[in-house]
């Protein structure tokens, strides 16, 4: 089946930043068929059977342009980090003004888009409370000047005041569980985004306790196929490439679908992972971060099931992204024992990978809850991978 092919990488979201555009005979999607992409050189993935509702298609484009133009104050920071620009919270993990910022714009979005009765929902990451310490003006400024800047060319946008900006943030408070709620990451992986190395914008859609709707933008991962590299820290000189870039969407039921992320139009190219031919030639993936995921459980976990390529490590939900669309087969995570996992971490991923048609879990077996309010509570850690390799990991997890 041929696949529609992006003829434009679209129009620079904030002024004189953007990547530069792909010649007019160039096809800025690599992934098109005919140009070297695995799922393409196998004959692509199988037609998807169902396709998202009028409401669904709504969301999925409120979500694209929120994670587009939180991308894009997230790439300028990233080619700009100054070391005043990030702090530590309580926990030690580290925070951005793009955190911030991003989490503005995704807000400021959602709420103007007005999808669904009642108040917007929104559970993120981050709030303003350490910005509106005495310490906290410089940051306060440079947030309100970059969502500003990112926002000049949106119809609609207002001149926001740092006050505005702080409510802003300070809309994703909610406590989740059931109904309807926007959950989002604005940076995954901020320790991968301030040494330089992958990041993700993650933002999902839950209703009654299932990802109905999730778009990742990563704007450092190539549009080829992944390779140990693009995991390193040199993954950010590369972002203005042409060919950097993916925006991952899904929607429930209706499968899931990549594109390019510097572009307008909503991803198209259908997903699926394929099936595993051999046990030994597995590319599995796990956390940049050892403190993030223990690196050698996985490497016994990938002795016992005979797998002889090295790991490929990544910050953040990227990894989801490269599971869903084949350059990698298995993703595992294994978190410290007292560590408590978070929704926005995982949800936008998790519908992505399993409308690609994987399998996502626990290290128990059972399926990811998102419906407990803004954590994420697991038994021993996340695998996701192709339903036949999911179970024969399962497995062997149980029996190490
Ligand atoms: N000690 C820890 N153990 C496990 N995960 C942790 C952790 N400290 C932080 N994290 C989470 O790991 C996420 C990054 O995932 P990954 O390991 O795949 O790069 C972080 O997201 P943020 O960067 O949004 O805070 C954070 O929520
Ligand atoms: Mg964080
Ligand atoms: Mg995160
Ligand atoms: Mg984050």
């Amino acid at each position: 089946m041929a696949r529609p092919c992006f003829s434009s990488v679209g129009p620079s979201l904030l002024r004189g930043s953007g990547p530069p555009a792909a010649g007019p005979a160039a096809c800025p999607w690599r992934r098109c068929p005919g140009t070297g992409s695995r799922l393409a050189a196998a004959g692509g993935a199988p037609a998807l059977e169902s396709t998202p509702s009028a409401q669904e298609e709504k969301e999925l484009r409120v979500a694209c342009q929120a994670v587009r133009l939180a991308a894009r104050l997230c790439q300028v920071v990233q080619q700009e980090l100054r070391l005043s620009e990030w702090e530590d919270k309580d926990d030690s993990s580290p925070v951005t003004v793009a955190d911030y910022g991003a989490q503005a714009v995704v807000a400021w979005v959602l709420s103007k888009a007005g999808l669904h009765e009642g108040p917007l929902s929104l559970v993120a990451e981050e709030d303003s409370t350490s910005l509106k310490n005495s310490e906290g003006g410089a940051m306060r400024n440079r947030i309100s000047q970059l969502v500003n800047e990112v926002l000049i060319d949106t119809p609609g946008a207002p001149v926001l005041t740092s006050d505005d900006i702080m409510d802003l943030i300070d809309m994703g408070r909610s406590d989740g569980g059931s109904g309807t709620h926007w959950v989002l990451d604005p940076i995954d992986g901020t320790r991968g985004f301030v040494a330089m190395r992958q990041y993700s914008v993650c933002l999902g859609l839950l209703k009654e306790g299932q990802v109905t709707v999730g778009a990742l933008g990563c704007p450092n991962l190539p549009q080829t196929k992944v390779t140990d590299e693009d995991g390193k820290p040199g993954a950010a000189s590369r972002t203005l490439d042409a060919d950097i870039g993916c925006l991952f969407t899904a929607t429930r039921g209706g499968g899931a679908r990549d594109g390019p992320l510097w572009g307008s139009e909503l991803p198209s190219h259908e997903l699926r992972v394929p099936d595993v031919d051999s046990i030994a030639s597995v590319q599995y993936m796990e956390s940049f971060e050892k403190r993030h995921s223990n690196h050698e459980l996985t490497a016994a976990l990938a002795e016992k099931l005979g797998i002889v390529r090295p790991v490929l490590r990544m910050d953040s939900q990227v990894k989801y992204g490269a599971l869903s669309r084949g350059d990698a087969a298995l993703f595992m995570r294994f978190p410290p024992p007292d560590y408590r996992e978070k929704i926005w971490d995982h949800c936008a991923g998790s519908v992505i990978v399993e409308e690609a048609g994987a399998k996502i879990s626990d290290g128990s077996g059972r399926p990811l809850d998102f419906s407990q309010g803004r954590w994420l509570d697991l038994d021993r850690g996340i695998i996701a991978a192709s339903p036949s390799l999911h179970a024969t990991v399962l497995q062997a997890l149980n029996e190490l």
